[in-house]
């Protein structure tokens, strides 16, 4: 077994687990070991239940008293028992874990650890993880890693998996030199994954992340780097050229492009029309306006008889950037064909898509992942756009870009990145920025509140609904652990349906639904038949219903600022003044600091900089950052003198790339090979 098994080389991984971990992005050894933790905790001494009461949480030796019981409470399975030991009894209540009911023995004993919550003057203990004693005394002592949750996936099972693929797997040998790992003082390879996920203590689990942290910049800023060096030298395969029919369609555009759009257009339609491979980021903050960029691009691409396609990561993108760019085809009277490509297609529609472009019978091609399916055969395939790059890996870019074999690429992204970082990262490498907001806009206004504030909310949203707009209601994911906690969005909806009068449409997203019923709800919601979306965060990026002018977010304290900023950029899009309520379901002083940032600023640069003053350098709230990028571990802010040796590695990897990078140099084949860099640019 090695890094690229298969995950069911694992023992005890089934078919259904299989897809479990699939789904979670997870399919070969490799995927697993990179799966990070988010954090690590650390098992407290056993205690007597006596003084967990005190302290609200901690570990106890209790015997289970009478059998448990099982019943449901709407779609929650509800496990319930009472346990004691010399110093006291309390009750116990578990979520979603049926299975429980039957593993555990009544007069058995355990160690449980968990949280006392108080309801009705009650104490219960609820969701308390469960071990035999010498389980327990096992983990005592040592960090234990914590893994971000996805569905049906629990830490357990991926300690569990990790735990095998690191003892049985045959890890990747160490790539990086010798002298690099010296001067850096740099943990080696296998020590670092071993100690990433089951670290001996603080120090180590240090000494790993650096080492990977390192790794993820350095494997970056090399690609882009030699990418980029290869590239001036590769001539695209099909020659762009000027037409002057693209200055015309920007005339009757039904607004006028702002200076920004003007001045990165410019950019890139040199760009396209050179006798070089087209290597830009667009980059732009919420609703700045880069899809009419990428529109006009693929337009010109169609003028000059050739190919162009939009690679986005979701159906509803994929829907709303299909009928944005065919209304606007349809309405300027231009003759380029459009096509959809998506999963939730029919395998005849897809089939019948393929034909269609294999056939050269369209122009214009929008999708999802379904784009670079093999079956799909482009012809004259010369521009390649991906929107919000982050959210694709490096090899579904890369094998985009084969099927084209030398187009042009542009990847948008509305990841606020200031240019110091950015030049750091991608050097030299083209950036255009859309540095202004349409002249229309009026600034979003925000407010921070508590829950008692949620009926004057409600009121405000029919108010804008009689007005003619319409609005958004975010609610958390619902989480095994926290079922009770958190806002279940159907149940939220229906009690939303009977709070607000019958001529409001009240309907619900959720990641779980398929495809094709979010597609039909966001094409309701965007034809105003629908006035009120609950949701998911399924919302967050690239949806545009610039007639929707609410923000509501429930629990506004359990998401990062940047996602935060991302949800509000769904609103003031249009001309209609929007407003964003914050609404909190914990007060500390912390929360509302954090949320004070969202509330004094719309700017998406200024709000990833505050974000990470407030968290302060020391702050391991997890170990993986604000996800900026999709840097696994990294955080360009918060290890910005990591990105710094990094940086300064590629420059002296670069200048001595005949020691350091021949093609069977293992870096450079890591290099090539380091998918697990969920953004990339590689195929820039
Ligand atoms: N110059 C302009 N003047 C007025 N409206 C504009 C202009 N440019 C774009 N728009 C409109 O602004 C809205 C947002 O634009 P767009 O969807 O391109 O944003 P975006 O940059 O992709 O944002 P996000 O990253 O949030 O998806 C759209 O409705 C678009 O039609």
């Amino acid at each position: 077994m090695n890094e690229m098994s298969p995950i069911d080389s694992l023992k005890g991984i089934g078919e259904k687990t299989r897809a479990v971990f699939e789904r979670a992005g997870i399919s070969d050894i490799g995927d697993l070991l990179h799966d990070y933790p988010r954090g690590y905790e650390s098992y407290e001494p056993i205690m007597p239940l006596g003084e967990i009461y005190d302290k609200n949480a901690g570990a106890f030796y209790g015997e289970i008293v009478s059998p448990l019981n099982l019943r449901r409470v709407r779609r929650l399975t509800v496990v319930t028992g009472v346990i004691r030991d010399g110093t006291g009894t309390i009750q116990v209540t578990w979520f979603n874990m049926p299975y429980l009911k039957s593993s555990l023995v009544s007069g058995s004993r355990y160690v449980f650890r968990g949280k006392i919550v108080r309801k009705r003057q009650q104490m219960f203990l609820e969701q308390p993880a469960v071990f035999r004693m010498e389980e327990y005394e096992k983990l005592r002592g040592r960090l234990q890693p914590v893994y971000p949750l996805s569905e049906g996936l629990t830490t357990k099972m991926l300690q569990k998996a990790i735990r095998q693929a690191l003892d049985e797997a045959e890890l990747e040998k160490e790539y990086l030199p010798e002298e690099i790992r010296h001067k850096y003082n740099l943990a080696e390879y296998n020590y670092a994954i071993e100690e990433i996920h089951f670290p001996k203590d603080d120090h180590s689990m240090r000494l790993a992340r650096h080492r990977l942290v390192f790794d993820e910049f350095l494997l970056f800023i090399l690609a882009v780097r030699n990418l980029k060096e290869g590239r001036e030298k590769i001539r695209p395969s099909f020659l762009l050229e000027k037409k002057e029919e693209i200055p015309k369609i920007i005339e009757s555009l039904p607004f006028t492009l702002t200076g920004a759009q003007q001045k990165v257009w410019k950019e890139l339609e040199a760009d396209l029309t050179s006798s070089e491979v087209t290597a830009r980021l667009i980059q732009g903050d919420v609703g700045s306006g880069k899809t009419i960029l990428a529109e006009l691009a693929l337009f010109l691409a169609a003028e000059n008889g050739c190919q162009g396609a939009i690679m986005v990561p979701t159906e509803v993108l994929a829907r709303q950037h299909y009928e944005s760019i065919t209304s606007l085809v349809e309405s300027l009277g231009l003759p380029y064909r459009t096509e959809l490509l998506t999963g939730s297609m029919t395998g005849k529609q897809k089939r019948l898509a393929c034909e269609r472009i294999e056939n050269q019978e369209v122009d214009i091609i929008v999708g999802t992942h379904a784009l670079i399916q093999e079956k799909v055969h482009y012809k004259k395939l010369a521009v390649v756009i991906t929107d919000e790059q982050h959210r694709f890996g490096v090899r579904q870019r890369e094998a985009l870009s084969q099927k084209g074999s030398m187009p042009h690429t542009i990847v948008m992204s509305a990841t606020p990145i200031p240019r110091t970082l950015a030049v750091i990262l991608y050097g030299d490498l083209d950036i255009s920025i859309v540095n202004e907001l349409p002249a229309n806009r009026l600034p979003i206004k925000n407010c921070v509140v508590d829950t008692s504030y949620r009926e004057k909310a409600y009121t405000f949203i029919k108010r804008q609904v009689e007005e003619g707009r319409q609005a958004y209601v975010i609610c958390p994911m619902v989480e095994e652990s926290e079922a009770m906690e958190a806002e279940n969005v159907i149940e939220y909806s229906a009690r939303l349906r009977e709070r607000l009068p019958a001529f409001i449409q009240v309907e619900y997203l959720h990641g779980k639904m398929k495809p094709k019923e979010k597609n039909e709800i966001m094409e309701r919601f965007l034809k105003n038949e629908i006035q009120v979306l609950v949701s998911t965060t399924v919302v967050e990026v690239g949806v545009n219903v610039p007639n929707a002018t609410v923000m509501m977010i429930e629990n506004a304290e359990r998401f990062g600022l940047a996602q935060l900023h991302q949800l509000r950029g769904r609103v003031g899009r249009g001309g209609f003044q929007s407003y964003c309520i914050l609404m909190y379901g914990n007060d500390g002083k912390k929360t509302k600091e954090r949320l004070g940032i969202l509330n004094r600023s719309n700017d998406g640069f200024y709000i990833a900089e505050e974000d990470l003053k407030l968290r302060g350098p020391g702050d391991l709230f997890g170990i993986r950052q604000s996800g900026i990028l999709d840097f696994k571990l990294g955080d360009i802010f918060q290890d910005a003198a990591i990105l710094k040796e990094a940086s300064d590695t590629a420059a002296f990897i670069m200048e001595k790339s005949d020691k350091f990078l021949s093609k069977d140099s293992p870096l450079f084949k890591k290099m090539m090979k380091s998918t697990h860099l969920e953004d990339g640019m590689l195929n820039l």
